[in-house]
C-alpha cells in the first residue's frame, strides 16, 4: 500500500529548501539530520520570532493514528513536551489505568512510551491539566487549574466526520498564531471547519494537511500494532495569493508551522516528508480514489480487502465507479495547469493503484467495512459524497458514486432501526384484520 503513495522526496520538492538549509549548515548534513532535539528546532524558529514557542504540541483524537504520533514523538532523542487532550471521562481513566503509557507493537514486540501530559475537558468545555497519572491524584478540595491557555500546535487525528466537532470544543484555545496539523481521510473537511468554525481569515490558525499510509491495528486503548510501513507527507496550508510552488511561499509560514513541519520531518517512525500544497492535493485525490472503491464494496459486502479482487462483478463495478471519478478529479480546476494530471488520474492507473493496494492490504478489514460492523458513523459523505458534490459543481453527474454513498448509508440505517429493536411499518398502508380482503 506505501508504494503506491510514495512521496517525492523532500529534498527534490524545494519547497522546505530554504527553511531546511540552515540546518545542514550548523549539523553538518543531511545524515545527520535525525540527530537534532527539538530544542535545536525551536531555536531556529523562535530566533526570527518576538513571541517564543514553547514547543508543547498538542494530540487530539487518541485513536491509532494519534497513538501512533504520540508514540512516534516521545521515541526521539529527546521528546518535546506533549499533551494528549481527552475529551471524556471514559478515555482518561482507560489512560489511568494503562499508567499513563502508550505502547506501539511492532512485530509483536512492544516499545511502551510514557511521559505524556494530560488535558480533560469539563461539561463547559474547559480544558484542564490533570495530574501525571502514576502520581496520587490532587486533594479532594483543591482548586481547579484555571482553563488551559492558547495551543500552539494541535495534530488532530479523529475521524473525518468528528474533525470539525472536535476543532469547534478546542477553538477557543487555537488563535492566528496555532497551527493544526489534520490527519484523516477524505476530503472536504478544511473547508467546512473554515466555514462553520473559523470563518473570518484574518483569525484563522494555520493548517498542515497530510496523507498518511501507514498500516495501524488496534490491540486495546492506548496499545496499537504497526502493522505496515507507510509514509506521511505533510504540506502547509498555502496562502492562497502566493503561488505554492515559489519560494516565497516559505516566508509566510508561522512560526508553528515551521516548527511542527521540522518536528514531524525530524521524528524517524513517522517517515515524514514535506511537500507541495499541489503536491499533496495529488496524493489526497489518489487515496480518495482507493477509498472510494475499496471502503464502500468490503463494507456492502462484508468482505476483506483481497476478496474484492477475483469477481467479474466487482471488477465491473470498480472501473465503472473509477470513470466517474477519474472525470471529476481531471475536472477539478484546482489541479488546472499541472502536467499529466490525465494520465496519473486516468481511470486505467487509478484501477492498478486500487488493484495494487487491496492486493497489498488483502488480508485486511477497511476502515469502514469495521466502522459499519461496529455501529460507528462512517466516512463515506467524505469519500464518494465528496465526488458527488464536487461532480455536481462541475456539471458531471456521478449516478453510480451517488448509488453507493446511499447504500452505504442504508445498510448503516438497516443496522441501527435492527438494534433499536424497529420495525419499519408504512402505517397508512397497513390493512387492518377487520377489514375484507381487497
Ligand atoms: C487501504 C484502505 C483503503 C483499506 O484498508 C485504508 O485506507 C482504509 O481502511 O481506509
Amino acid at each position: 500500500m506505501q508504494s503506491a503513495f510514495r512521496p517525492r522526496s523532500l529534498w527534490r520538492t524545494g519547497i522546505l529548501g530554504t527553511c531546511f538549509r540552515s540546518r545542514f549548515q550548523v549539523y553538518g548534513g543531511p545524515n545527520t539530520r535525525f540527530i537534532s532535539t527539538w530544542k535545536e528546532e525551536l531555536h531556529e524558529v523562535n530566533h526570527d520570532t518576538n513571541a517564543p514557542l514553547s514547543g508543547r504540541v498538542h494530540i487530539l483524537g487518541m485513536g491509532n493514528l494519534g497513538c501512533f504520533f504520540a508514540h512516534s514523538l516521545a521515541t526521539r532523542r529527546s521528546p518535546p513536551p506533549i499533551t494528549i487532550c481527552l475529551h471524556n471521562d471514559y478515555l482518561y481513566q482507560a489512560f489511568v489505568r494503562k499508567r499513563g503509557q502508550i505502547s506501539v507493537s511492532t512485530h509483536g514486540l512492544d516499545d511502551v512510551r510514557t511521559g505524556f501530559d494530560v488535558e480533560t475537558v469539563d461539561e463547559e468545555g474547559r480544558w484542564y491539566t490533570m495530574p501525571p497519572v502514576d502520581n496520587r491524584p490532587l486533594p479532594f478540595n483543591s482548586e481547579p487549574p484555571p482553563d488551559n491557555g492558547p495551543i500552539e500546535c494541535l495534530i488532530i487525528c479523529t475521524k473525518a466526520h468528528h474533525t470539525e466537532l472536535a476543532i469547534k470544543d478546542i477553538s477557543h484555545r487555537l488563535t492566528k498564531d496555532s497551527t493544526i496539523c489534520l490527519v484523516h481521510n477524505g476530503m472536504g473537511v478544511l473547508d467546512s471547519i473554515n466555514q462553520n468554525v473559523f470563518p473570518d481569515p484574518n483569525n484563522r490558525p494555520h493548517y498542515i494537511q497530510t496523507v498518511f499510509s501507514h498500516g495501524l491495528g488496534r490491540n486495546d486503548s492506548f496499545k496499537i500494532s504497526h502493522l505496515g510501513v507507510g509514509t506521511t507527507i505533510l504540506s502547509p496550508v498555502g496562502n492562497p495569493n502566493i503561488p505554492p510552488t515559489t519560494p516565497e511561499a516559505d516566508h509566510t509560514w508561522a512560526p508553528s508551522t515551521k516548527y511542527l513541519l521540522r518536528l514531524l520531518t525530524l521524528t524517524p517512525p513517522l517517515v515524514a516528508v514535506a511537500d507541495t500544497p499541489a503536491g499533496l492535493l495529488q496524493y489526497q485525490l489518489e487515496k480518495l480514489a482507493v477509498n472510494c472503491v475499496i471502503n464502500p464494496l468490503t463494507a456492502l459486502s462484508d468482505c476483506t480487502n483481497g476478496e474484492i479482487l477475483y469477481s467479474f462483478s466487482f471488477t465491473r463495478v470498480m472501473r465503472l465507479l473509477l470513470f466517474e471519478i477519474s472525470a471529476v478529479i481531471c475536472a477539478l480546476p484546482e489541479l488546472q495547469g499541472i502536467p499529466g494530471i490525465e494520465d496519473r488520474f486516468s481511470p486505467e492507473r487509478l484501477r492498478r493503484l486500487v488493484v495494487n493496494i487491496a492486493s497489498n492490504t488483502a488480508k485486511n478489514h477497511s476502515s469502514m467495512q469495521q466502522d459499519i460492523n461496529q455501529r460507528r458513523l462512517t466516512e463515506i459523505e467524505y469519500f464518494n459524497g465528496w465526488i458527488v458534490r464536487r461532480g455536481e459543481e462541475l456539471g458531471i453527474k456521478c449516478a453510480l458514486n451517488y448509488m453507493i454513498k446511499h447504500l452505504v448509508a442504508a445498510k448503516a440505517a438497516t443496522h441501527r432501526s435492527r438494534e433499536a429493536g424497529a420495525i419499519p411499518l408504512d402505517l397508512d398502508n397497513v390493512i387492518s384484520t377487520n377489514e375484507p380482503p381487497i
